[in-house]
């Protein structure tokens, strides 16, 4: 189990707004989700709602107990999307579909008429020995239909297999492409919600489910088609013991010989506890549960190798992980010897042994027959094992398919996420482009992060004109970089506005917005990737140009090491900082050959600052982009690296005539380069308390200028 501080149910732009976060009921008007949807995700929550422990859910992809308010929760489920969802699948290759459909009953019966005619031949056998009549021509032609048999068999089961992997790669295509599409969509508040993140987890263990029954032990909607084999392989069974048994008189001795046959089986599963224990546990228990994870991450990944090995973690990692792991053990061991119920006791003390001789009752009348035989006393006892196994495997199926409802449920409540910096259709503006660069007016914008006391912004107000550079300044946590996410739209913000060339952000949309401006995060991506991606993917349109992606890397400075590395933008780069392979090992003469996969190259934090730089400059100059803004840019640099960024910065956002044409924001601790911008802002504990030229600042005598003496 886990425990959302908050349970939110703000799932993007269905559900009731954050109490935290006031202004977000505006985007409650702007679109009533289907009601279909909207219980569907009801339905999903309801089902991971612990009973009597108020905000305890379920972990993601918990199993659910099968109890009344489950079956109705998943029969909602059901009506709202399965149908929906397995009719999707389905016309991907309708053909195909229903061909699998049908083969997979047909293969389930195989097993009962392989013991028939197998019993045949045993009997002709058995003619064979006991009595002179014994016809070869009825022998051989047993024989050939058996050779026949196994033949068609192998043939339709090949055909089957390959029909079926053709369908199941198709839906696993469909669901992981939706899912990855989906999921790039939303936005860093939407996924801020825990509810959000269980929801996409359990979406997730659906589609993985589709890499075939071994995979989780979970059933993808195709498998769902398992329980109609199944059933028809049980149907078949049963009437080949009928035929055998046959005549009302031996029925009850049949249904007395099944039943004790399939009460060990009951036992089984009245006794066992679950086999996944995730469902039993406690919040401390899942605490424990991740503890031990985590720990265990902790040791097996490399990129926290050099900080384990250099405060010597290993004796800790391992003890603590010791201690997470006997408790875990504790747990799981105490909930199986806890409740002996009764079914329990009567499994071990093997009652159903005891019951065995039962089974036997159809034999003996079946002695008194004449129509007993080696190959049908041989059959009845294979179908009878084959009815406990395949009962046995029914139940585990049903139960398997009862679960993948609940995961099924949220796939498609995960599908329907709205995200929640996008504005409703009704309201959305395109966004009007300025020739002069982004034009910006702030008026009391307030923040706090989910799960904060404290707020990040409160009350920022300011305004810049199109073209205007403007440094942001202030102390660690004095929520610079907040207000960066919030003017970069990548976090909303709770209370005020923001307006953008005159058009209220909210009312743009981020994809629409982003297209204009570029930046360098504080905490800016390292990818495990070539020179020319890293540097490239600022503007992917010009990603294969290499004369695009080298004069970005000129202008940001990286030219000065890319140009001596042997394969120079192909050379990849290792993100992790410390796992480098020497560029000569394995490449002989030839660098283009040897092991690609060991060659990746890695940088100084200076050198990783100047490709992200590059990056931001791959679109900086494009004319669509209206605002550069820079968070810390030039923080590993040394002075004249910084200034000759800076000098470049100012060189872009101005046309050849030295007009102004794009809107710079920087923030830096350097207030020497600060001076540089038009207006400087002084935040403090989240908000800005000085805002004017360097001259205006210096000459006020408050904040800006005792930071400025004293880091002069
Ligand atoms: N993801 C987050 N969740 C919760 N609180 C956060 C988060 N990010 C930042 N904060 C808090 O918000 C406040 C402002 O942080 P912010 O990163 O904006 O400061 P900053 O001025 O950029 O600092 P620095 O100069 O160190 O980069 C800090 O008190 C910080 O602890």
């Amino acid at each position: 189990m886990c425990h959302h501080p908050k349970p939110q149910r703000r799932l993007g732009r269905w559900s009731s707004s954050h109490p935290s976060h006031p202004n977000r009921h505006r985007s409650q008007h702007k679109l009533a989700p289907p009601p279909s949807c909207r219980c569907l995700l009801q339905s999903w929550l309801a089902s991971r709602v612990v009973p009597r422990r108020r905000g305890t859910y379920l972990m993601p992809g918990a199993q659910r107990p099968i109890n009344e308010k489950n079956i109705r929760l998943a029969l909602t489920i059901f009506r709202a999307c399965v149908f929906d969802l397995v009719k999707a699948l389905w016309g991907l290759h309708p053909v195909r579909t229903s061909l699998m459909v049908v083969l997979h009953i047909i293969r389930a019966i195989f097993p009962a008429f392989r013991g028939y005619s197998q019993a045949m031949i045993v009997d002709e056998l058995q003619t064979l020995v006991s009595s002179g009549c014994f016809s070869w021509s009825r022998f051989l032609r047993l024989l050939v239909a058996e050779i026949f048999r196994r033949a068609a068999e192998t043939a339709i089961d090949t055909f089957a297999t390959s029909n079926e992997s053709i369908v199941q790669e198709s839906a696993k295509f469909y669901v992981e492409y939706q899912q990855i599409a989906q999921r790039l969509c939303l936005d860093i508040p939407t996924l801020a919600d825990p509810v959000i993140r269980d929801c996409l987890q359990e979406s997730d263990l659906f589609v993985r489910s589709f890499n075939g029954m071994g995979s989780f032990g979970l059933l993808s909607p195709f498998d769902f088609i398992q329980v109609l084999g199944l059933i028809s392989e049980l149907a078949s069974h049963l009437l080949v013991l009928l035929s055998l048994t046959g005549g009302s008189t031996n029925m009850g001795a049949l249904l007395l010989s099944i039943i004790s046959a399939l009460f060990p089986l009951f036992m089984n599963r009245c006794g066992s506890t679950p086999s996944v224990p995730d469902s039993n546990y406690t919040t401390e228990e899942a605490r424990t549960a991740e503890r031990q994870e985590r720990l265990r991450n902790l040791a097996y990944n490399d990129s926290h190798r050099p900080e384990v090995l250099l405060f010597g973690l290993g004796p800790w990692i391992l003890q603590s992980w010791a201690n997470a792991r006997r408790t875990m053990m504790y747990h799981d061991r105490t909930s199986q010897t806890s409740q002996l119920t009764l079914p329990q006791l009567l499994n071990q003390i093997n009652v159903s042994d005891l019951l065995f001789a039962l089974q036997n009752v159809p034999l003996l009348l079946m002695f008194q027959s004449s129509s007993a035989s080696l190959g049908s006393l041989a059959l009845y006892r294979s179908s009878i094992q084959a009815v406990v196994f395949t009962f046995g495997n029914l139940l585990t199926t049903a139960r398997m398919a009862f679960q993948s409802i609940f995961l099924m449920g949220a796939f498609c409540a995960a599908m329907n996420i709205h995200p929640e910096l996008e504005p409703a259709d009704e309201d959305v503006m395109s966004f009007p482009r300025l020739p002069c660069g982004m034009k910006m007016e702030a008026r009391n914008l307030s923040y706090t992060y989910p799960g904060s006391k404290e707020a990040a912004l409160k009350d920022v107000s300011f305004s810049l004109d199109a073209g205007e550079t403007l440094a942001v300044v202030g102390c660690n946590g004095s929520g610079k970089s907040t207000l960066a996410k919030v003017i970069l739209r990548i976090i909303d913000f709770d209370q005020g506005g923001l307006t953008v060339n005159g058009v209220d952000i909210r009312r743009l949309s981020p994809a629409e917005y982003h297209r204009h401006v570029t930046t360098v995060f504080q905490g800016f991506s390292k990818y495990n990737s070539t020179i020319r991606e890293n540097v490239g993917l600022g503007y992917v349109q010009k990603l294969q140009s290499q004369s695009a992606v080298s004069r970005a890397v000129h202008l940001g400075g990286a030219d000065s090491f890319v140009d001596i590395l042997p394969n120079g933008l192909r050379t990849k780069l290792d993100a992790s900082g410390y796992d480098t392979m020497p560029y000569t090992s394995n490449c002989g003469s030839n660098p283009g050959y040897g092991a690609p996969s060991r060659q990746h190259h890695g940088l100084s934090g200076g050198e990783w600052q100047r490709i992200a730089i590059s990056r931001a400059f791959m679109r900086a100059d494009r004319p669509e982009v209206g605002l550069l803004l820079f968070d810390e840019p030039t923080s590993s640099l040394d002075g004249h690296a910084q200034n000759k960024i800076f000098d470049t910065i100012e060189d872009i956002s101005r046309s050849p005539s030295g007009k102004r044409t794009k809107t710079v924001i920087f923030i830096t601790h350097r207030l020497s380069t600060a001076r540089r911008a038009d207006k400087i802002a002084m935040m403090e504990q989240g908000t800005i308390t000085e805002f004017g030229t360097h001259e205006e600042l210096m000459e006020r005598g408050g904040s800006y200028a005792a930071l400025y003496k004293a880091s002069v």
